[in-house]
């Protein structure tokens, strides 16, 4: 293998992000985002090039295959396109891998199809997955592609977080049980943290809570994921941009047989108007702020609710992990949003566990601790980067592959 570029998609149910990555050095050549996909004319593209101006435009991209489309083309305009030598490989996200999964995965058309089995369980993510990887195909068939599961890294928790409490027969014959997501986040930032606090992974117990649009909670020990808060699909744990997180599942039932709701119908109000939408109207934590601090009441309420479920897992967390040396936010909401991270920790002194308010002010991209200098457990924020994490994991597994001695 001669490139040492990575391109990385990360497809989501509306939006395609992706990097194109030079391992050599780890520099990012291009950064780039398709939004709101499949909107009429109302698509946004933003292409950053490392040695130029952004270029923004909106317009129509109707589908994921034109999405990556425009991201082609607007990598050929900077001579960066994916037709280069230098291309070694293209790395996906993918959400949902199941059991089978544990690692970064070079895509045939048995991991396709298994993938695609998987759709019921990520109706949301694995579909973009899918037309991701087909569209890259296509352009470059002649590239390794890469599969890199947010299951992977729960794949290391104990029967005891992982099975639901239900008749086992039946759980097993529908492979029902708990896979958690957002695990290449998990993993670099439990690593992150332990590198923070100048210590190895090996030694250090983490709770990490990645909070962006989809939200899950994580108790890393030593490296190795423990519990996490999403379950079967991404829908369980805590309350997220559009989804509802915990409730009783007999919810479902009274929407059925009272409400004369269809299951598809349930699955879309769970999905797409619950979570934060579902109570006040918006999804952004920045909104919602905005409107909290102006007196407005729905908001207020939608914050606390919020809150209250980030608290409680925390809360368990703890107990799970019994020793706990930090807590780490990341993603959207937790790199950004300091009334998230206050809230969140208000009250829990008691569990050694504090925010200093002026480090909790300070903005910047850096890794950084927010808590006391004598606090009984670390705090921090530290910025997640899932693309990178693909591209290495990427990277390393096709250099194995190419490599005779290790085969
Ligand atoms: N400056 C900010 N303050 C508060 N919240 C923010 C800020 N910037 C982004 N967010 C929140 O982060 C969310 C997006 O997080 P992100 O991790 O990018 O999500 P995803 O990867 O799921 O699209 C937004 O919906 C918004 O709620
Ligand atoms: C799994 C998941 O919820 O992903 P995202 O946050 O990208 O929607
Ligand atoms: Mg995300």
């Amino acid at each position: 293998m001669s490139g040492s570029r990575v391109l990385v998609l990360n497809s989501g149910s509306s939006s395609v992000k992706y990097q194109l990555i030079d391992m050599r050095g780890g520099s990012r050549l291009a950064v780039g985002l398709v939004e709101r996909i499949g909107e009429g004319g109302g698509s946004r593209v933003k292409h950053t090039p490392a040695d130029g101006e952004s270029r923004e435009w909106t317009g129509p991209v109707p589908d994921h295959d034109a999405a990556l489309k425009a991201m082609a083309a607007e990598l050929d305009r900077d001579g960066l396109g994916l037709d280069s030598p230098e291309l070694a490989a293209i790395g996906h996200r993918v959400v949902h891998g199941g059991l089978r999964f544990t690692e970064p995965t070079v895509i045939d058309d048995a991991v396709l199809a298994e993938i695609e089995r998987l759709i019921p369980v990520a109706p949301l993510h694995n579909p973009a997955n899918l037309t991701g990887i087909r569209t890259a195909q296509s352009l470059r068939p002649d590239l390794p592609q890469v599969a890199v599961f947010d299951t992977a890294f729960h794949t290391t928790m104990p029967e005891s977080a992982a099975r639901y409490a239900i008749d086992v027969e039946t759980a097993d014959a529908h492979r029902i049980r708990r896979y958690g997501f957002h695990g290449t986040s998990h993993a670099y930032v439990s690593r992150e943290t332990a590198r923070l606090l100048g210590r190895a992974p090996e030694d250090v117990n983490v709770i990490v809570l990645h909070l962006g649009n989809g939200a899950s909670a994580s108790a890393v020990r030593g490296g190795r994921c423990v519990d996490t808060s999403m379950g079967l699909t991404p829908l369980e744990g805590l309350v997220m941009g559009t989804r509802s997180g915990d409730m009783d599942p007999a919810v479902i039932f009274h929407l059925m047989r009272v409400g004369g709701m269809s299951a598809d119908e349930i699955d879309t109000l769970l999905n797409k108007r619950s979570g934060l939408t579902g109570l006040c109207g918006d999804n952004d934590m920045r909104e919602i702020r905005r409107r909290v601090d102006a007196g407005d009441e729905r908001a207020a309420l939608a914050f606390d609710i919020y809150i209250h479920r980030l608290k409680k897992y925390i809360g368990a967390y703890y107990a799970v992990l019994g020793r706990v040396d930090a807590v780490a936010f990341t993603a959207g909401v937790g790199e950004n949003s300091a009334p998230v991270r206050e809230a969140a920790l208000a009250g829990l002194e008691g569990l050694g566990l504090a925010v200093d308010s002026g480090l909790n002010a300070v903005r910047g991209d850096a890794a950084r601790l927010i808590s006391p200098a004598d606090a009984r457990v670390a705090v921090a924020v530290v910025p997640t980067d899932e693309e990178m994490e693909i591209a290495t994991q990427s990277y390393a597994l096709v250099n194995e592959e190419c490599n005779p001695l290790l085969t």
